[in-house]
């Protein structure tokens, strides 16, 4: 369960989030959509730990982020998280095998263990042949679709995700979607996609406006 109350960040003093609620159960995948510089992102990164708000509280299972170190944040990152984000942060001198796995390796699994569920992830994403192959080989589309099977592969209880198919084809953005859609719901996760696609926007459950007054549903 995800439960964000009266979440607030300003930058510079300009209020960028001012009262964001929003609750999400187990299985739910939504969609937030708005306007460019509305703070989707800024919205996205408070949820993923990765900054901090300045008013509010944001509570994953139970568990205040107020509450947490930036150690505690990093663990709850690491084993309840996947997120892919608009740079895709794909490792350089680690194959695209080793790129997807990475999650599974901090959790303390490797060898087939952690190769086995990165090829099935690869496989899903049309890469498996590109196992072996090294990041600067591969074109923005594919380096896009490892970070979603890396993304997916440690089976997190919560997937983010700011506009995962911006390089896509639209036959690869499909596939991508509903890999996504797919994932959240069979895993019984929380699913988050930020997108200015409404027809990205339209494979989640349900959609939600961000605009300067709040999270509308
Ligand atoms: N670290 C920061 N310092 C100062 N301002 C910031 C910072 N991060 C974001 N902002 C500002 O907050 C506003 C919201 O940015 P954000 O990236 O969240 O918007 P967005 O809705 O995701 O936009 P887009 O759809 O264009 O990606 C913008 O005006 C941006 O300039």
């Amino acid at each position: 369960m995800l439960e964000i109350h009266g979440l607030s960040r300003h930058f510079n003093g300009r209020p960028v989030l001012a009262g964001i609620n929003l609750s999400l159960s187990p299985g739910e995948y939504v969609a937030i959509v708005g306007e460019s510089g509305v703070g989707k992102s800024t919205l996205l990164n408070l949820i993923a730990g990765l900054d901090r708000p300045d008013g509010g509280t944001l509570v994953l299972d139970g568990c205040d982020y107020a509450g947490l170190d930036e150690d505690a944040l990093t663990r709850l990152r690491r084993d309840k998280l996947g997120f892919v984000f608009q740079a895709f942060h794909v490792l350089p001198h680690l194959t695209v095998r080793q790129n997807v796995a990475l999650p599974l390796w901090l959790q303390g699994v490797d060898g087939d263990a952690a190769d086995a569920p990165a090829q099935q992830l690869l496989d899903a994403v049309g890469l498996g042949d590109r196992a072996g192959s090294w990041p600067r080989e591969l074109s923005g589309g594919e380096m896009q679709r490892v970070a979603i099977a890396r993304a997916l592969v440690h089976r997190p209880r919560l997937v983010l995700a700011d506009e995962p198919t911006g390089n896509l084809d639209p036959a690869n953005g499909a596939r991508v979607l509903d890999l996504l859609a797919t994932r959240i719901r069979e895993a019984g996760a929380i699913g988050i996609l930020v997108t200015h696609s409404l027809e990205a926007a339209a494979t989640a459950d349900r959609v939600l406006r961000l605009d300067a007054t709040g999270l509308h549903g």
